[in-house]
């Protein structure tokens, strides 16, 4: 079986270093490169050391070189850094899994149309679980989908720099796709004040920040008499290391198309 060799962008952050870890441990990938930015002291140093293991590999800071050796990068940054990747990989013709989340509209702009030459899967959350969740979401929005407010809770370690979640915008985008509502125009982004009782239509938002919580997520459906709870908790970032080695997996042998992890585990 012919290996796929991965570049790994943002080598000796938080996902970096699982994202690392995950590729050594998978007999179906090969480590072929993983960079930091120029002048990050792990420049220079084996890649495999964070994780115990000797590979071999150092971490360059030369991204067009790291994606030009590999078949598919993998980029879990922040979205400058995601976008200046994906301009490389898409010049190179390499596959992109992304996992950085935070975009604007022209970020996501930018992927869609770098799809349109490269084969990208596009996620805010690799994590097997929490595509389960996704689905569960669809089924419990069509029943409850009368006389239910929707609320979306989210927490995260203080390091997170995005807020809400990419996980819990999703979280809100499928329930308001099986709701018939538009995310844009029903989303409340946290309250204060004397803010009026709450409009039947909203989804709201709210951000916990706090210490090394890796990911804590919770759609509520609160009605009159009784309230639904689906929640979600990380309790390590192997599941999104994991997932994102099956994306990278997923894409090869194609030419170009955006997917996400719904298209990777066959959930559409
Ligand atoms: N889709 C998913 O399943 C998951 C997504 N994420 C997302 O992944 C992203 C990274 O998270 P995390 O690993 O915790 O973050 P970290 O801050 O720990 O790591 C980010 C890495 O990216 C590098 N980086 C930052 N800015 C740039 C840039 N402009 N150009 C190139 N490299 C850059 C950092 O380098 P430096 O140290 O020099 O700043 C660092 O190495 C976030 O957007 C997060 O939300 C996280 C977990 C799961
Ligand atoms: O920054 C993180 O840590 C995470 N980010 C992703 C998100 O924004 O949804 C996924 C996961 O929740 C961890």
């Amino acid at each position: 079986m012919e290996r796929i060799r991965v570049a790994i962008a943002g080598a000796s952050g938080r996902m970096g270093r699982m994202l690392i870890e995950a590729a050594l441990k998978d007999e179906g990938i090969e480590l072929a490169a993983a960079f930091d930015r120029p002048g990050t002291p792990f420049v220079g140093r084996d890649a495999g050391e964070m994780a115990g293991a000797h590979t071999g590999v150092a971490i360059g800071d030369d991204a067009r070189a790291a994606i030009a050796a590999s078949d598919c990068l993998i980029d879990f940054t922040r979205p400058e850094g995601t976008l200046a990747h994906l301009a490389l990989a898409r010049e190179l013709g390499k596959a992109v899994v992304i996992g950085t989340t935070g975009f604007d509209a022209a970020g996501k702009q930018a992927i869609a149309e770098a799809a349109r030459e490269v084969p990208v899967v596009f996620a805010p959350n690799m994590a097997v679980g929490v595509n389960a969740v996704f689905k569960l979401l669809e089924v419990a929005a069509r029943i409850l989908n009368e006389g239910y407010d929707v609320e979306v809770i989210e927490a995260h370690h203080r390091f997170k720099v995005d807020a809400p979640s990419g996980t819990a915008l999703r979280m809100g985008e499928v329930v308001a796709r099986e709701l018939g509502r538009d995310l844009d125009s029903c989303a409340i982004y946290g309250r204060e004040g004397v803010t009026g009782e709450r409009k039947a239509e909203t989804i709201g938002f709210s951000t916990i920040r706090g210490g090394d919580v890796v990911g804590d997520h919770t759609v509520l459906f609160a009605g009159i008499g009784e309230r639904i709870e689906i929640t979600h908790k990380s309790g390590s970032r192997m599941p999104y290391a994991l997932g994102s080695m099956r994306a990278a997996r997923f894409l090869a042998g194609r030419t170009a198309g955006l997917f996400d992890m719904q298209d990777v585990l066959g959930l559409r």
